[in-house]
């Protein structure tokens, strides 16, 4: 038998309402001990005054009553909606403490509702991501895949796969039936072929449901003094970055976190590349290479009198990269290919390059008609079961054993994602993210 827990739902501190939730076979009966009886109607807030054991007023509140499995957590459930001040809610927290509820680990209320078939592990990764959800399009993602949308992909892929292996172990069953055509086990290949084409098109996303969670990366690189830190302080409309007339000003990467087109976006200025003079300097270049090479974009920034600067990071560019043009109102003539011509002193043309920024964070992380994978947890799963049903359709014809052997390790692959099969430390590492009262 389950535990009774209990937890402050919204966060610590000062608040018009604060709400503690209960969930466990105890519930009820800690709310009649509290609120006296009798016991409001299911799912409809009731007003009480909760009492302490010793008797001793706690608040006045409201009071709900979910009884299982029709709640959260498909246990008995509570809700007490509280005055928000620390002493009301410290009181009412010693009460359930006296009253034999355990304080609940983060996440716990989420891991038994998907402990009890109410949502699967993608479900649960969802809810955690729209708690944390700080844009417009991760509120989107999330939600989407709160409401199911990648169980839905899943859990299709692996019926398609059971169906799939059905007629490969046809094949090991009745080797010598006549009544078995021999060519059972391809019956399978084109099934099979169409799932290894759907993971395949849903790896190849360019990892936009990552990006979506963690952000956007741009990198901003050039030679000393170009203006990438005067750039990433218009960018972030701070002075984030110091800015001076000496080249070799920035050596370490700072990353400013900004929102465009509703994702976040984290912009890194870094150290101006050149032979270093020290050891300080050299580390800093290296630092700005290693962040170029990672970034999702990259903006050269050049000053506009210097050719030799603009070819040389034409040729650090890749082909979607930006160019800018920095310093316009000193070489106002001055033009080159593709390139936005600004000035970061001024801020003259900045707007420009905003928008195209915003254009392309909105091209790489908007959604698609398929559900984003959204966590290296996903994609590890996902490349695995990839790889199992490739050899498996490579050994249909000779080794159906084998075939089979790979399908069942496919299917475990998938399940694994939606938290079908249990995988302990899985399921650990997905609620320990969670907060408290969630
Ligand atoms: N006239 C003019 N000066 C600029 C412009 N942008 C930057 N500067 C100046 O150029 C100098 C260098 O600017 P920074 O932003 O520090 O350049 P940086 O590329 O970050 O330099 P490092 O960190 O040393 O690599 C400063 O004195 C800036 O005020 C511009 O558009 N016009
Ligand atoms: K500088
Ligand atoms: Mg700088």
């Amino acid at each position: 038998m389950n535990t009774t827990i209990y937890a402050l739902s919204t966060p610590p501190g000062r608040s018009g309402v604060a709400v503690v939730r209960l969930s466990g076979p105890g519930a009820g009966g800690m709310l009649d001990a509290l609120a006296g009886l009798p016991r409001p109607e299911p799912r409809r807030a009731a007003l009480r005054t909760l009492n302490a054991p010793d008797a001793s007023v706690i608040d006045r509140a409201l009071v709900l009553w979910f009884p299982g499995p029709a709640s959260f957590t498909g246990e008995d459930c509570v809700e007490l909606h509280l005055h928000g001040g620390p002493a009301v809610i410290e009181a009412a927290l010693s009460a359930l403490d006296e009253s034999g509820a355990v304080p609940a680990e983060p996440g716990e209320f989420t891991r038994r509702a998907f402990e009890n078939d109410k949502l699967d592990l993608t479900e649960a990764e969802g809810l955690a991501d729209l708690i944390e959800a700080e844009t417009e399009g991760q509120r989107q993602q999330a939600l989407a895949q709160m409401s199911g949308a990648l169980r839905e992909l899943y859990e299709g892929w692996r019926e398609d796969l059971i169906v799939a292996m059905a007629s490969i172990e046809g094949e090991i069953d009745f080797p010598d039936e006549a009544d078995v055509p021999d060519a059972l086990s391809h019956v399978a290949h084109a099934p099979l072929s169409r799932l290894i084409a759907s993971m395949e098109a849903h790896l190849d996303d360019g990892r936009r449901g990552e990006r979506v969670r963690t952000g956007f990366s741009i990198a901003l690189i050039g030679a000393p003094n170009a203006g990438k830190s005067s750039l990433l302080n218009r960018l972030a409309r701070r002075e984030a970055a110091i800015v001076t007339d000496i080249p070799g000003t920035t050596r370490d990467v700072v990353e400013v976190r900004v929102t465009m087109a509703g994702f976040p976006v984290i912009i890194s200025d870094t150290a101006g590349l050149r032979e270093a003079v020290d050891a300080i300097e050299a580390e800093g270049v290296r630092r700005a290479l290693d962040r170029a090479d990672n970034a999702d974009l990259r903006i050269g920034v050049v000053d506009a009198r210097s050719d030799e600067d603009l070819l040389d990071l034409r040729g650090r560019l890749k082909d979607d990269d930006l160019l800018v043009l920095n310093k316009l109102d000193l070489a106002p003539q001055k033009r080159s290919e593709g390139a936005y011509r600004l000035s970061a002193k001024s801020g003259d043309g900045v707007d420009m390059l905003e928008a195209k920024i915003e254009e392309i964070v909105r091209e790489r992380l908007g959604a698609r008609e398929l559900p984003a994978l959204s966590r290296a947890r996903h994609r590890r799963a996902v490349e695995s079961a990839l790889a199992a049903l490739k050899r498996c359709r490579e050994r249909l014809a000779d080794a159906p054993e084998l075939a089979g052997e790979d399908a069942r390790l496919a299917v475990r692959a998938l399940e694994s994602l939606t938290g079908r099969v249990d995988v302990e430390d899985v399921l650990d590492r997905v609620f320990s993210q969670f907060c408290i009262g969630k």
